[in-house]
C-alpha cells in the first residue's frame, strides 16, 4: 500500500556534506549515464533537454565543490555515447567535442573573463564568430584529394559510426570539394538537420504507413541518418550546415568566420544568420535577435554558438575535458506553451515502476505538437515532489486544469506551472492507484531509493507476474548489453509476446525448435532468411559471459557495472547460484560475504534476496539455464602482470583504445583504475588533450606514459 508521501527538496549544493555529495554524485552519474544512452544511442530521450540540462548542473556543482569525485569515467568528462554495434566504428582522427553551455549573461561574462585571463590579454579586442545552435547532430566528413571517403557522426568524441553511404545522399554534402588549392585530407564538420516542415510531413507519412512517429526534428535527423539502408536516408529530407573541421593537412584561413567562407566556397551551406560580433554587447544583442527569430526559422535551434575568431588563440586556448576553452553555447530558455490536461494514464516500467503520464489537448509547441507530459510520480502531481518547486510548489495538477508545459528542444515536455484561474469547478483530483493497471491488479509500494529511504516512485509488486513488467525485462534481456540478440528488438519481441510464444527467456531459446508450428518464415517482414538469420543469432548466445547473464536476469539495482562486480566476485554461475538462494533464505554468513565484495551493499543484497526469494524467479532462471550452452566464467583480475596492485589515472583522449576498454583491461591486470592524481599514483598515461590531470602528476612527480609506453607495460 503507499505509504504517506515525505516532502523533500534536494539540499543545496553547498550544505552537502561528503558523504551525501558521495552519494548522489553516484546517482546523478547513473541517471545521466541512462539518459545519455536513451538520447545518443536510441535516439529516444525519457527526459525534457531543460530536465537533463538541470540535473546536469547539480551534477557539475557537486564535482566543483568535490573535485575529489570526479573520476575519468565521470559523465563530465565524457562526451555523447559510444557507437552501437550497427555501423562500423570510424576512430576521429581529431576528437569531435561537445559545447560548455552558458544560460545567463553572467556566464557568457565569465567565458570572456577565463579567456582573457588565459591568453593574458589586456587591450587586444577579441572577435567572435556567433553561431546558430543547430539542433541536429553532429557530422565528420573526411575529404582526401578532394573526394570525399567517410563520413562519421560524433559517437563518444573518439570513435562515432561509419554512415558514409547514408551521406552521400545528401544534397547539401559535396562528393567532391569545389575549388583549387584544396588541402590533401580536408575534414569538415557541421550539423546534419531536418526542417520542421519536414518533420511535419514525414510523421504525417509514418503515421500513415503505421510506422514509427518522431518526436522532434533531431530525433527524426538522427534516426533517418543511421538507417542500415542508404535509400531510406534518401528519401528522408536532410539538410547539412557546415561549422568547423577536424583533421586539416593545411589551414586555408586564419579565422572561424574565414573558415566559413572558404567552406561556402568548396561547395557547402553555411548558416546564414552567423555574424562576426566585436563586443560582448554584440553577442548579447546577437543572442536577442536570433531568440525572436527563432520561431520563424525553418529548423530548430537551441541556442547561439560563440566562437573566438582567431583559430591561432583557439589553439592557444585549446581544452578542457570534453569542451573546448574557445567556444561555449549561449542556450536559449525553455519554449512554453498553455494547454488543457484531460487524464492521467499510469505507465508500467520494466523494474514494475510507475510513470504517470499526461494526455493534454495537443499543442504546439516551438514547432512540435505536443499531446503527452511526463507528471513523474505522486508527489509531483500533488506538487510537493523533488520536481514540484519549478514554480508552483503546493500547487496540485487536476484533470481539466490548464497547465503551462515547457519543452527545450526536447522530447517529453514537463508542466512547469498551473494556471489556477483556469481551474474549472468540475477539475478531478487525480487519485495514484493503490492496485496496478496491469490485468493482475497487484499492489503498489514506493520504491525505496538507493539510500534506503521512501522514495517518490510508486511500484507494482507483481515482479514477473506482472505482464506489463514481463515485455520490459524481456527487452532488457534482449538488449545489446544483455543477450544482444540481433534481428530480436522491441518490435518483433512485442509481436511474439503479444501472441504468447515468447514469454520469457527461456521461450526465446525455443523457438526454433518450436517453429515447424510457429512458421516464423510466414509472417509480414520476415522470411527464410531473416528466420535463418534470427536462429543463428540466437544460437550464437547459447555461450554468454557470467556479466552479461547476470545483467540480463533483470534484477532491481543489478546494472551492468554492478553484474560485473558481482560476477567478478564469485567467479562462475555455479557459486554465484548458490550464494543467492543462500541470501533468499537469509543465510547471514552468505549475505555477509556478498556485503564483502567491492560495490556491494544493503540495497543490492536486499534485490538479490527479493528476486531469488520468487519461486516464479527462480523457475524462470532454471528453464532459462537448462536452454544454455555455457555461461563463462568472469575472468579474475590477474596478479602477475607489471600493473598488478599498481594505481593508474587515464586522460585526454586515446587513439587506439576507449577509456572504458583501458580502464577494463587494467582492472582485468590487476591494476586500479583511479579517477583522480594524487600521490599515490602510479602512472598517469596521458593522451592528447590532457589538462589538469598532466598538470597534477608533473606536481606529484607520477610517471607520465603515452599510450604506446602503457600498452608495451601491459605487454599488448
Ligand atoms: N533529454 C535527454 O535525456 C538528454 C540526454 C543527453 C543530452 N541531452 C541534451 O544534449 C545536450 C548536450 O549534448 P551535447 O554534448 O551534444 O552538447 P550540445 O548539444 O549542448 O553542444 C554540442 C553540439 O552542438 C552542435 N552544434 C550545433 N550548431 C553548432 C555550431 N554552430 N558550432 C558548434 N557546434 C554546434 C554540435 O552537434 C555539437 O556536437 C544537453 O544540453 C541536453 O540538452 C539531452
Amino acid at each position: 500500500m503507499a505509504k504517506t508521501a515525505k516532502t523533500k527538496t534536494p539540499t543545496d549544493v553547498a550544505k552537502l556534506t561528503t558523504a551525501q555529495a558521495k552519494v548522489e554524485h553516484m546517482r546523478l552519474a547513473l541517471e545521466l549515464e541512462g539518459h545519455d544512452r536513451r538520447y545518443y544511442q536510441e535516439d529516444a530521450p525519457s527526459i525534457s533537454d531543460a530536465e537533463y540540462d538541470a540535473l546536469r548542473q547539480r551534477f557539475n556543482a557537486i564535482e566543483k565543490r568535490f573535485p575529489e569525485l570526479v573520476t575519468a569515467e565521470s559523465p563530465s568528462q565524457k562526451i555523447g555515447a559510444a557507437p552501437l554495434g550497427r555501423f562500423r566504428k570510424v576512430r576521429h582522427a581529431v576528437p569531435m567535442l561537445s559545447l560548455d553551455n552558458a544560460f545567463a549573461e553572467q556566464d557568457v561574462l565569465d567565458f570572456i573573463g577565463r579567456i582573457e585571463r588565459f591568453l593574458k590579454l589586456s587591450d587586444d579586442k577579441i572577435d567572435f564568430s556567433a553561431e546558430p545552435k543547430i539542433d541536429g547532430l553532429s557530422m565528420s566528413l573526411r575529404y582526401e584529394g578532394g573526394e570525399l571517403i567517410t563520413a562519421a557522426t560524433r559517437g563518444d568524441g573518439a570513435e562515432g559510426e561509419d554512415v558514409t553511404a547514408n551521406i552521400r545522399t545528401l544534397e547539401d554534402v559535396p562528393q567532391k570539394l569545389k575549388g583549387r588549392n584544396v588541402p590533401d585530407v580536408c575534414e569538415v564538420r557541421g550539423e546534419v538537420y531536418m526542417t520542421k516542415k519536414a518533420f511535419l510531413a514525414l510523421n504525417e507519412r509514418q503515421k500513415a504507413a503505421g510506422d514509427t512517429i518522431f518526436a522532434n526534428p533531431r530525433n527524426s535527423a538522427a534516426g533517418s541518418l543511421r538507417q542500415k539502408d542508404p535509400s531510406i536516408t534518401a528519401s528522408r529530407p536532410l539538410g547539412f550546415f557546415a561549422y568547423s573541421w577536424g583533421q586539416m593537412s593545411a589551414m586555408p584561413e586564419k579565422t572561424q568566420t574565414g573558415m566559413i567562407h572558404w567552406f561556402e566556397r568548396c561547395g557547402f551551406k553555411t548558416n546564414p544568420l552567423t555574424k562576426l560580433c566585436h563586443s560582448v554587447e554584440h553577442l548579447i544583442a546577437f543572442h536577442h535577435q536570433i531568440e525572436e527569430q527563432r520561431g520563424e526559422l525553418d529548423y530548430d535551434i537551441d541556442g547561439v554558438v560563440y566562437k573566438i575568431d582567431r583559430i591561432d588563440w583557439q589553439e592557444r586556448l585549446g581544452f578542457v575535458s570534453r569542451t573546448p576553452r574557445w567556444a561555449i553555447a549561449h542556450k536559449f530558455p525553455a519554449e512554453r506553451a498553455m494547454t488543457v490536461l484531460r487524464d492521467i494514464e499510469i505507465q508500467v516500467g520494466r523494474t514494475g515502476s510507475f510513470t504517470p503520464v499526461g494526455k493534454l489537448e495537443p499543442v504546439g509547441v516551438g514547432g512540435v505538437i505536443v499531446q503527452n507530459v511526463t507528471l513523474h510520480n505522486e508527489d509531483y502531481i500533488k506538487g510537493i515532489g523533488n520536481k514540484g518547486e519549478v514554480l508552483r510548489e503546493g500547487r496540485d495538477i487536476r484533470l481539466g486544469d490548464t497547465v503551462v508545459i515547457q519543452r527545450a528542444g526536447d522530447v517529453i515536455p514537463q508542466v512547469v506551472d498551473v494556471v489556477i484561474d483556469k481551474r474549472p469547478k468540475d477539475a478531478k483530483e487525480f487519485h495514484f492507484p493503490k492496485k496496478c493497471p496491469c490485468p493482475l491488479h497487484t499492489d503498489v509500494v514506493r520504491e525505496e531509493t538507493a539510500t534506503g529511504e521512501e522514495g517518490s516512485r510508486a511500484r507494482c509488486t507483481g515482479e514477473f507476474a506482472c505482464p506489463f513488467q514481463k515485455i520490459e525485462h524481456l527487452k532488457l534481456f534482449v538488449s545489446r548489453r544483455a543477450f544482444d540478440i540481433d534481428g530480436l528488438g522491441e518490435k518483433q519481441l512485442q509481436y511474439f509476446f503479444d501472441r504468447e510464444w515468447v514469454r520469457e527467456p527461456a521461450d526465446i531459446f525455443t523457438l526454433p525448435k518450436r517453429n515447424a508450428k510457429l512458421k516464423l518464415e510466414e509472417i509480414e517482414g520476415y522470411g527464410e532468411t531473416s528466420v535463418r538469420n534470427l536462429f543463428a543469432a540466437i544460437d550464437s548466445r547459447r555461450r554468454i559471459s557470467l556479466e552479461r547473464f547476470i545483467y540480463a536476469l533483470g534484477m532491481r539495482h543489478v546494472g551492468e557495472t554492478t553484474a560485473l562486480a558481482l560476477a567478478r566476485g564469485y567467479g562462475s554461475w555455479d557459486a554465484f547460484h548458490d550464494a543467492c538462494l543462500k541470501v533468499a533464505k537469509g543465510d547471514e554468513e552468505t549475505i555477509a560475504e556478498m556485503d564483502a565484495l567491492d560495490q556491494i551493499g544493503d540495497t543490492v543484497i536486499k534485490s538479490v534476496a527479493a528476486y531469488f526469494g520468487e519461486s516464479h524467479n527462480r523457475g524462470i532462471v532454471e528453464r532459462l539455464v537448462k536452454e544454455l550452452n555455457e555461461i563463462i566464467d568472469a575472468e579474475k583480475p590477474k596478479s602477475n602482470s607489471a600493473v598488478a596492485g599498481k594505481t593508474v589515472v587515464f586522460t585526454g583522449s586515446l587513439e587506439k583504445m576507449t577509456r572504458d576498454e583501458a580502464k577494463a583491461t587494467a582492472e582485468r591486470l590487476g591494476a586500479k583504475a583511479a579517477g583522480s592524481v594524487s600521490k599515490k599514483t602510479d602512472y598517469v598515461v596521458a593522451g592528447p588533450g590532457a589538462g589538469s590531470k598532466l598538470a597534477e602528476a608533473k606536481k606529484h612527480g607520477v610517471p607520465v606514459l603515452t599510450e604506446d609506453e602503457w600498452l608495451k607495460l601491459i605487454g599488448e
